[in-house]
């Protein structure tokens, strides 16, 4: 088996989950304390195909105290949980503002990103519709995922989903280098 090293960020804003989501794929457990991230970067290994990937996850904080250590990981890592809770209209109006400036900091370039709407057991308080989320991702053409942090199989299932957009974002690039590439020889050619 091959194992390939990946750099990862969960973004969101306090408390939507993105600990007890890394704690999850790490440790198969649910964290039901809530301890306010400062900024830490945890390592995961994933089995992925024939491939063993570690993955290196910054789990970002949501605080606006630690927003310039959020926005430096936006130019670092790879790819992108972007993360709110379907429980609170303030966490999906805060990581849309996220990811304006994560657009900002990157440019045009297509960015690896999955959107998670969290704690979908709690449905009975459920303040942003499954439609609003989908939507979201559709504008941002990126996969979407409604799931909660107790449930391990979709937690797993959604570091998966990112690692296939990263690896078609890479497919994306060489196409577009291999096109510049034959473009630069047509022109040095006439
Ligand atoms: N019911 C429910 N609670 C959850 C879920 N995911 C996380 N929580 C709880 O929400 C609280 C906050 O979770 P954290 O993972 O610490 O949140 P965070 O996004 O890392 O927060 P910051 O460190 O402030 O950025 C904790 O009490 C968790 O147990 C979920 O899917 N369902």
């Amino acid at each position: 088996m091959t194992t390939r090293q990946v750099q990862i960020a969960v973004i969101g804003g306090c408390s939507v989950g993105k600990t007890a989501l890394v704690v999850q794929l790490i440790s198969a457990l649910f964290e039901e304390e809530y301890v306010p991230t400062a900024d830490e970067d945890r390592v995961a290994m994933l089995d992925y195909g024939e491939t063993s990937i570690k993955l290196v996850i910054h789990d970002t904080s949501g605080s606006e105290k630690f927003a310039e250590a959020r926005e430096e990981k936006y130019t670092t890592a790879e790819g992108f949980l972007a993360v709110y809770s379907i429980e609170r209209r303030r966490s999906f109006n805060e990581l849309r503002m996220f990811l304006e400036k994560l657009q900002q900091v990157r440019g045009i370039r297509s960015i690896p990103l999955v959107v998670v709407g969290n704690k979908v057991d709690l449905q009975n308080v459920r303040e942003v519709e499954r439609s609003e989320g989908e939507e979201l991702a559709k504008t941002l053409g990126c996969p979407f995922v409604e799931l909660t942090a107790r449930e391990r199989d979709s937690v797993v299932g959604a570091f998966k989903q990112l690692i296939r957009e990263m690896d078609k974002t890479a497919v994306v690039r060489k196409e577009n280098m291999k096109l510049k590439l034959t473009h630069c020889t047509l022109c040095a050619l006439l």
